[in-house]
């Protein structure tokens, strides 16, 4: 029995993308089909290298293919192409995706969720950049262990600052340490257009800016200046902080500017301790812990080990807001000080301690953010029968 093309491709659209809803054969994803007696080699292009389920439909063709009568050998071969806006902007075009990170309050780790996020997208081979645009606490030059004025070309455009393989360019690089700057609106909205035209980004999949926190001129700059792919809003799980972030949600959605989701950050603090007597576990008894709100019992595993989850900004927060506006919750993120210690080391937890909860949520996030990007491109996709 010999294996043809044509049967490799029918047994491929029975692998279906579970974000776009259809087979892979019909979005245009495989780029390879090689049949040479009974080896077969393939290869799948997706949306975006930060695919979450990217193992899952490698294995799905995979048994597939071997399946078909015939076939000796398979490889499936994984690729990415991240597909921009289907209009070329005039700014920044070779820049696929232009995404603001933004909160309604300072403080609940908005910057601290750019860089995570970037050097998440970039582990998994996407080229990514950070524009900080936050005029009033410029802290991704430190979150990324960067600092100097950055070089010009011949053409007189600033190159960015690279580290963890992210481009960055921040106000904070030009900028006198110790000087205090009073910014008004017009040189908000004159820096960030120069960052997006004078800044010699080069080829981005993704170009994630850091806004200054609130809903001020900032926002409505950026998404006047450029059209942006969609906003991440980060915010902490108390009151006060999602109803800060309700007014962020009410500016984007009078630019039209779609909200991709929100991370939860400092969602919880996760407290793991081992109950020993004489030195072997005791897994016979139950720990009371103090949570600042009351005391809770916590059961005690078998090794002696215990887990306790303190809220310690409260906790809902996000999911009121995902209930209210219908955008989903793309991330928790426990609060731990391994994320800080990273941040101020520049060395963000997703780089230096990638195997961490924190690291993982962030990650996962990241995923996610690619994901709801590649499906928001989904119409621009062409249909292959
Ligand atoms: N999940 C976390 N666990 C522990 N510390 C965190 C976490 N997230 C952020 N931090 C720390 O909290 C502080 C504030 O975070 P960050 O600077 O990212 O917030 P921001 O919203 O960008 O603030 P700003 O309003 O100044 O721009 C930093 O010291 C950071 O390291």
């Amino acid at each position: 029995m010999t294996v043809t093309k044509e049967a490799v491709l029918d047994a491929l659209r029975g692998v279906i993308d579970p974000d776009l809803g259809r087979d892979i054969v019909s979005l245009g994803f495989i780029t390879k089909n090689a049949v040479c007696d009974g080896a077969v080699s393939v290869t799948i292009n997706l949306t975006t290298p930060a695919c979450p389920v990217k193992d899952q439909l490698r294995e799905q063709a995979r048994g597939l293919i071997a399946a078909l009568p015939g076939v000796t050998d398979v490889n499936v071969e994984m690729t990415a192409e991240v597909r921009g806006q289907a209009e070329p902007r005039q700014i920044a075009p070779h820049v696929k995706h232009v995404v603001a990170v933004s909160s309604g309050k300072g403080g609940v780790g908005k910057s601290t969720a750019t860089v995570n996020l970037a050097v998440a997208l970039a582990r998994t081979g996407a080229r990514v950049g950070i524009m900080d645009c936050d005029v009033y606490g410029p802290d991704i030059p430190m979150m990324m262990g960067l600092k100097g004025e950055p070089e010009t070309t011949a053409e007189r455009k600033l190159i960015p600052k690279e580290r963890h393989g992210i481009k960055t360019m921040s106000i904070g690089y030009l900028l006198a340490d110790e000087k205090p700057v009073v910014w008004r609106g017009p040189m908000v909205h004159k820096l960030i257009e120069q960052f997006l035209s004078d800044v010699e980004w080069g080829e981005l999949d993704y170009l994630l800016v850091d806004m200054p926190p609130g809903t001020g001129d900032a926002q409505l700059s950026l998404a006047q200046i450029v059209p942006l792919s969609g906003a991440v809003l980060v915010t902490t799980p108390q009151a006060v902080s999602t109803f800060d972030v309700g007014k962020a949600i009410g500016m984007f959605k009078q630019v039209n500017v779609e909200i991709l989701g929100v991370i939860e950050n400092m969602s919880s603090f996760v407290v793991r301790g081992r109950v020993e007597r004489a030195g072997a576990p005791a897994s016979d008894t139950t720990v009371k812990v103090d949570t600042g709100l009351g005391i809770v019992s916590c059961p005690v595993q078998e090794d002696g080990s215990f887990e306790v989850l303190l809220d310690v900004f409260g906790k809902g927060g996000a999911d009121a807001l995902s209930k209210r506006h219908g955008f989903p919750v793309i991330g928790r993120i426990p609060l731990n000080p391994v994320v800080r210690v990273g941040g101020d080391a520049g060395d963000p937890v997703t780089w230096s301690d990638p195997d961490t909860l924190e690291a993982r949520a962030f990650t996962e996030c990241a995923g996610k953010l690619a994901q709801r990007l590649a499906i928001r491109e989904h119409a621009a996709l062409p249909i292959l029968q």
